[in-house]
């Protein structure tokens, strides 16, 4: 338990509106990024939103989408890890395999290798009548792995995209099987679910795998089709809100304190207390994620 998280880990979630010009989107994240490097030049971990090169539309993922890793988007946020030194989660891209089209997040390491990829695994198609409707599953496919990343300098963290979040099984694999000490969400909640449901489910799946939530969102942006929520969050494991963006673009910081793992799980043993002779354990039949 005591190397769940080896060290002290200082993390920036950059919350940034993408356009439909591509390559200004990937100038604007690069900006964010170096200044956050700027504020704090012992950064380790920057975490981007989803779909932060291209619209979040389904009539526009085909046509932003790129292969990965040899995709423009890819190589350009393996450079940046490398220069700044940073593990960086690249939020989301569309990302174009085999004729089919995926919400895709690809983790680089300071080297700027990559060191996982997740694929959106649960698509967010909603019907909320006056509220909102949306349907990714009309242009994207969804991926079938759990990702959790292995990060040799500090640990384990598991990742889903957006509306992943609401799946606690995600989550759950990843701390109960892989031992995160986190889980990591780009997304992009809306202005109708992200006031009832954003912070719920982002305390939620701390609470119950006792592990950091970490969720980057776009910045609003009442110029684009889609509202996004803003508001990313940095939550511990006993469920505090730590660290939160307003809905402007901006950079948040935080510092994930190792110690908090061990003291929140003895705490509050639920880890020790499950009763698998009653239900069972889910975490051991799953594929994990292969780059
Ligand atoms: N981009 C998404 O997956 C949005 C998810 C969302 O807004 C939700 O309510 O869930």
């Amino acid at each position: 338990m005591s190397n769940l998280l080896a060290k002290k880990l200082k993390v920036a979630i950059v919350q940034i509106t993408a356009g439909s010009n591509k390559q200004a989107n990937l100038q604007h994240a690069k900006e964010f990024i170096v200044r956050a490097k700027q504020q704090e030049p012992q950064l380790d971990l920057v975490v981007l939103p989803e779909c932060f090169n291209s619209p979040y539309s389904v009539t526009e993922f085909a046509n932003y989408a790129e292969q990965i890793p040899s995709g423009e988007s890819t190589q350009f946020l393996s450079q940046l890890a490398k220069e700044l030194s940073i593990i960086l989660v690249g939020g989301s891209i569309p990302e174009s395999d085999q004729g089919k089209v995926y919400n895709t997040s690809v983790t680089f390491d300071r080297d700027g290798s990559i060191i996982g990829k997740h694929r959106k695994v649960h698509l967010f198609d909603i019907d909320i009548p006056g509220g909102i409707t949306f349907k990714e599953s009309i242009t994207l496919t969804g991926g079938s792995k759990v990702t959790s990343i292995n990060v040799p300098e500090f640990g384990t963290f598991g990742e889903g995209i957006c509306y992943d979040i609401r799946f606690p099984e995600l989550a759950q694999i990843s701390a109960r099987r892989d031992n995160a000490f986190a889980m990591i969400y780009p997304g992009a909640f809306n202005t109708v679910t992200g006031p009832l449901h954003w912070h719920l489910l982002a305390r939620s799946r701390a609470v119950d795998n006792q592990l950091y939530t970490i969720l980057a969102s776009p910045s609003r942006n009442y110029d684009l089709n889609y509202h996004a929520y803003g508001h990313s969050l940095v939550v511990d494991p006993m469920g505090k809100i730590i660290a939160e963006a307003g809905e402007g673009e901006e950079i948040i910081f935080a510092e994930l304190d190792p110690e908090l793992l061990p003291s929140s799980r003895n705490g509050i043993p639920v880890t020790k207390q499950r009763r698998f002779d009653v239900y069972e354990d889910i975490s051991t039949k799953v594929e994990t994620s292969a780059l």
